[in-house]
């Protein structure tokens, strides 16, 4: 949290300047008026009409000051809360591949929205009311100080009291708080899941299930929350008890010391709207302290990485010779391996493929190839060199691949072609051209600019996988791994595009295929067949 506040300082401190100037002089105004009474009680209209004035000029200066706060207090929280998305998105880039993929998209979803709304309400506002609340507390004690040195000594008494009281309660709440968290993230996974899987609900005729998975989820999530409330809250009350009983103990010593003309009828009075702003004020302090014990585990769950994204060092050299899998064994589980001391070689330039059953781990190799699964027993060399000793990052700078499971942006053909990249018209046309697009583009109006629409649904499977390929092409690494990334187009466009692979001499490709007819298996250097959890051939 501290990280957050003095990352945006220059804001943070200007909010709590005017919250710490509002409650000062609120506490001003009972000062006023305990001085506007005994005008009144002496009788002095012009002192009791001056004060009159000077109370609505300082009330005009309390307004103020709330007005500025809530400006700087905005732009403060905008502020923080961008940061923490930003170290968020900081954080997944520190992940690995496998390290990203154990939790599932909801559960970051949730940390996005649902975590930085409950740091905004159990953090970042509290601060801002602490600042003035701590204000409140402070000139409360110092005007009381200046009336009676017995009532400076009892308000510092119930101070102490009531900041470490809540501390008592930090462990509970940050157990509470944690779960949660958790709750939500899982609850909002849930949902997303069932949002994705609207067709097949529907399809099936399983609208029960739809509106009932979201019922559960949002209990669940509810409860969590409604939890951590209970918890947060009865503890407020709680403490709101101890800061009235010290309020009662204020009254009866004020009465002692009118009884013995110690302080005057107006300073009576007037004491009572400043002990009740010291005890409301502490009572705040002891409550939002409450509250930041709750949102600790938020904090403690996303900033994974406060930081800047360390950006990897590019330093991998162009391939000179190829890529070596030497005895390589891997599986997911210990127990049920996948590839079994596994042998091949990809030369620099050659055109492979790799062929064989569903599930014989065809993809699990592509995926070693690029770094994303460094668990393996064996040796994978680039050159002469481990893989392993090169990030996931470095690899993929001279490698592109398209996936069996190809994911399209939410915006232009175009955009999802070129990633924001700047490529010249020579580059998107021979991309468009080797990827067979060209021909689906002269039948789009809007051509390159056509929206794709959500994960791709405006576009159809086979022009999706053409869009990947173009990608692919188009950032022109040396080489490419292709995870059936023909499997949806017709036989036209499929033999467009291999015939374009497989006559680029300056293309390393590997290519995993369930169909590959004679013809086109004579146009490999080598077709490598996996066999389940066994060996190539
Ligand atoms: N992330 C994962 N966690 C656990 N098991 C996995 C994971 N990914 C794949 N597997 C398992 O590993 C095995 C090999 O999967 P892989 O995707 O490599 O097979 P494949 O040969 O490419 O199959 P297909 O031709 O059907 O695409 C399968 O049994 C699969 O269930």
């Amino acid at each position: 949290m501290k990280y957050y506040l003095k990352k945006c300082w220059p804001t943070v401190t200007a909010a709590s300047i005017c919250m710490v100037v509002a409650y000062g002089l609120q506490v001003c105004t009972s000062l006023v008026q305990i001085q506007i009474t005994q005008g009144l009680l002496d009788g002095d209209l012009r002192a009791f009409t001056i004060r009159i004035i000077l109370l609505l000029l300082t009330w005009l200066a309390v307004v103020l000051c709330l007005i500025a706060e809530t400006f700087f207090h905005g732009r403060a929280v905008r502020r923080m809360n961008n940061a923490l998305r930003r170290d968020m998105a900081a954080g997944l880039l520190h992940k690995t591949h496998q390290e990203y993929h154990k939790q599932e998209s909801g559960e970051y979803l949730s940390q996005f929205t649902n975590d930085v709304n409950q740091i905004e309400q159990m953090a970042w506002t509290p601060f801002f009311t602490i600042m003035g609340s701590a204000a409140q507390v402070v000139f409360g004690i110092v005007a009381l100080a200046s009336i009676h040195w017995l009532l400076l000594v009892i308000s510092l008494v119930i101070a102490l009291v009531m900041i470490f009281v809540p501390r008592l309660f930090s462990k509970r709440l940050g157990t509470v708080g944690t779960a949660c968290a958790a709750s939500q993230a899982d609850s909002v996974s849930k949902i997303k899941d069932l949002l994705a899987g609207y067709d097949v609900l529907r399809f099936f005729g399983k609208d029960e299930r739809f509106t009932s998975g979201v019922d559960a989820a949002s209990d669940s999530m509810e409860q969590a929350k409604y939890k951590l409330t209970i918890n947060k809250d009865g503890i407020g009350c709680g403490l709101a008890y101890v800061s009235a009983v010290c309020q009662v103990a204020v009254v009866i010593l004020l009465g002692v010391l009118i009884l013995n003309d110690m302080i005057s009828l107006a300073t009576f009075m007037g004491t009572g709207t400043i002990c009740a702003g010291v005890y409301n004020g502490l009572n705040q302090v002891s409550k939002l302290a409450v509250s930041f014990s709750a949102s600790k585990p938020y904090f403690d769950k996303i900033t994974i990485h406060a930081g800047e994204a360390q950006l990897p060092d590019f330093g991998l050299p162009t391939l000179q010779e190829g890529i070596t899998v030497k005895d390589v064994s891997f599986g997911y589980d210990e127990k049920k391996p996948i590839l079994v001391h596994m042998n091949a070689e990809f030369k620099k330039g050659g055109k492979y493929a790799l062929t064989g059953p569903s599930g014989c781990g065809k993809s699990t190799l592509l995926k070693i190839l690029l770094g994303w699964l460094p668990g393996y027993q064996g040796k994978v060399l680039y050159d002469e060199r481990d893989v392993r000793d090169y990030t996931p990052e470095q690899l993929q700078q001279k490698m592109s691949y398209i996936e069996q499971n190809v994911f399209l942006f939410n915006t232009t053909i175009r955009e999802n072609i070129t990633l924001g990249e700047h490529f010249t018209d020579e580059q998107m046309e021979k991309a468009l051209r080797d990827s067979a697009l060209a021909g689906d583009l002269a039948n789009m109006p809007k051509g390159l600019d056509t929206p794709v629409g959500e994960e791709g649904n405006a576009l159809s499977g086979g022009q999706k996988q053409r869009v990947a390929i173009a990608r692919a092409l188009i950032h022109n690494r040396s080489i490419l791994l292709v995870d059936e990334g023909t499997s949806a187009l017709d036989q036209k466009n499929a033999d467009i595009v291999e015939k374009s692979l497989l006559s680029n001499p300056d293309l390393t490709l590997i290519l995993i295929s369930h169909h590959l007819s004679d013809e086109r298996k004579a146009q490999f250097d080598h077709v490598y067949e996996l066999t389940p959890a066994s060996s190539i051939v």
